[in-house]
């Protein structure tokens, strides 16, 4: 793949390339990942009834939030992988490293857990239409 900056690999843009790459990071991570799994059932399914029920807002916020947890678990997991390729050993700088990647996995879990818990509380307790 070319790298833009130090002129290296294949010239040319793919889109279809491009969506490949992302497709296949996101299966990695679902995959292999049960942190990021169980987010996404269930954010998908506070979407799909807050999607039915029609509740915008609902759907924003926790499309809002899903998706910033879910970016900071793709860059955490990214950052601990690369991590353990260049240091196997136990090394204090890489535990900066990674112990800085999970505060940014802990603070979009508290605004994830805040807006899901809230959309299934108003959900458990209203009464339908
Ligand atoms: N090579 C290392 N040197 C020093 N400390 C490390 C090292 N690897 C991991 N740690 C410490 O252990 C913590 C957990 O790291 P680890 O790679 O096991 O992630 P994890 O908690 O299993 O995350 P995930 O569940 O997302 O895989 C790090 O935040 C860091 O404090």
């Amino acid at each position: 793949m070319k790298n833009k900056f130090l002129g290296t690999g294949d010239a040319g843009y793919h889109p279809l390339r491009k969506f490949r790459t992302v497709l296949s990071g996101l299966s990695y991570a679902v995959k292999y990942d049960f942190s990021v799994t169980y987010k996404l059932v269930l954010s998908v399914i506070v979407l799909i009834v807050a999607f039915a029920f029609r509740g915008w807002v609902d759907f924003l916020m926790v499309l809002v939030a899903t998706t910033l947890v879910l970016m900071a678990e793709l860059f955490n997991s990214a950052i601990e992988a690369l991590c353990d390729f260049v240091e196997e050993r136990h090394n204090e700088k890489i535990k900066v490293i990674k112990d800085i990647a999970a505060a940014a996995v802990g603070v979009s879990i508290l605004l994830w857990v805040i807006v899901i818990g809230m959309e299934l509380w108003s959900m458990l307790t209203s009464s339908p239409p």
